[in-house]
């Protein structure tokens, strides 16, 4: 069987990042590999713009940092920080076409003539060309998300149908169930989503968990303990930078 190397791109708020949002990368790499067809050889992590204008949203500098923290523990996930960097927020399909040319440009350089040479590349792209070894060409760059997301996609005037076919036609979709929604379900209601419905990976998350960074931000503010829901070192930068924490606590 002839394998697709992948690489699971997660876009999101992640405000906080929370161990369920790094459980996502791994829950997908064990399903992914375990079908046989594809091999994930990464992950990325691509933090919204600050112009997303989502409701307590915190500065993308912090969110970057929190990331970071967050990330030094694995060896194949890493932050992507280009869509933070744009001058406004950019939608998710920009968002997988610009990781996928950037990889297929370095990923082509490696098994052509032309030696690289430019030390700013990211962390992501040296470990995929770590991983994809010389002459391979066809990494694909598919969107991971968790199924309140993809039902998103039923939001009047929230994503475009021509956005929708591309993520799921050109990169594909690994989802992640999550308590309160049917992705089953929602996919076979959607005439787009059904057509394109072998580019869809569901992966059923057993042991559930029903942490959000909305419930992490309430007990935040409420002063009460989230210990053994983030990253330590997570928790320690939120205090050390008094984030979340609510306007009677600052008094
Ligand atoms: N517990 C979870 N189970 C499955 N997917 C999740 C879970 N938490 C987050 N995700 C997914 O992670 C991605 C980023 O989500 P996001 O940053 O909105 O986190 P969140 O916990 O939903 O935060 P918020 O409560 O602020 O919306 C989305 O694709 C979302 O579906
Ligand atoms: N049309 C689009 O491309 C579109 C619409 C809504 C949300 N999104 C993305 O989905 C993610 C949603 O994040 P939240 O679940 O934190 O709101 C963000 O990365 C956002 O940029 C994309
Ligand atoms: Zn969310």
């Amino acid at each position: 069987m002839t394998q697709t190397k992948v690489i699971l791109l997660a876009c999101g708020s992640f405000n906080p990042p929370t161990f369920m949002h790094l459980r996502m990368f791994e829950l997908a790499r064990d399903h992914l590999n375990r079908l046989g067809r594809y091999q994930v050889i990464g992950g990325i992590m691509s933090p919204v713009h600050d112009n997303y204008g989502k409701k307590e949203l915190i500065s993308s500098t912090h969110r970057v940092a929190l990331l970071r923290l967050a990330l030094q523990d694995s060896d194949w996930i890493f932050l992507s920080d280009w869509e933070v960097n744009q001058s406004s927020w950019v939608r998710t399909r920009q968002v997988l076409q610009y990781h996928q040319n950037k990889l297929n440009m370095h990923t082509s350089e490696l098994s052509g003539n032309k030696r690289h040479i430019d030390n700013d590349v990211p962390a992501w792209i040296h470990h995929a060309q770590k991983h994809c070894g010389s002459g391979n060409m066809g990494v694909r760059v598919k969107l991971l998300c968790g199924a309140d997301l993809l039902e998103s996609f039923g939001t009047p005037g929230l994503w475009s149908d021509q956005d929708i076919e591309s993520l799921i036609g050109d990169h594909g979709l690994a989802v992640i169930t999550r308590s309160g929604s049917d992705p089953y379900r929602f996919i076979y209601e959607s005439d787009i989503l059904s057509k394109y419905q072998n580019n869809i990976d569901i992966i059923t998350e057993w042991i559930t968990n029903e942490v959000s960074s909305t419930k992490i931000r309430r007990s935040l503010r409420r002063g009460e303990s989230v210990k053994y829901l983030l990253p330590v070192e997570v928790i320690d930068y939120i205090k050390n930078n008094s984030l979340y924490s609510s306007i009677i606590d600052k008094q």
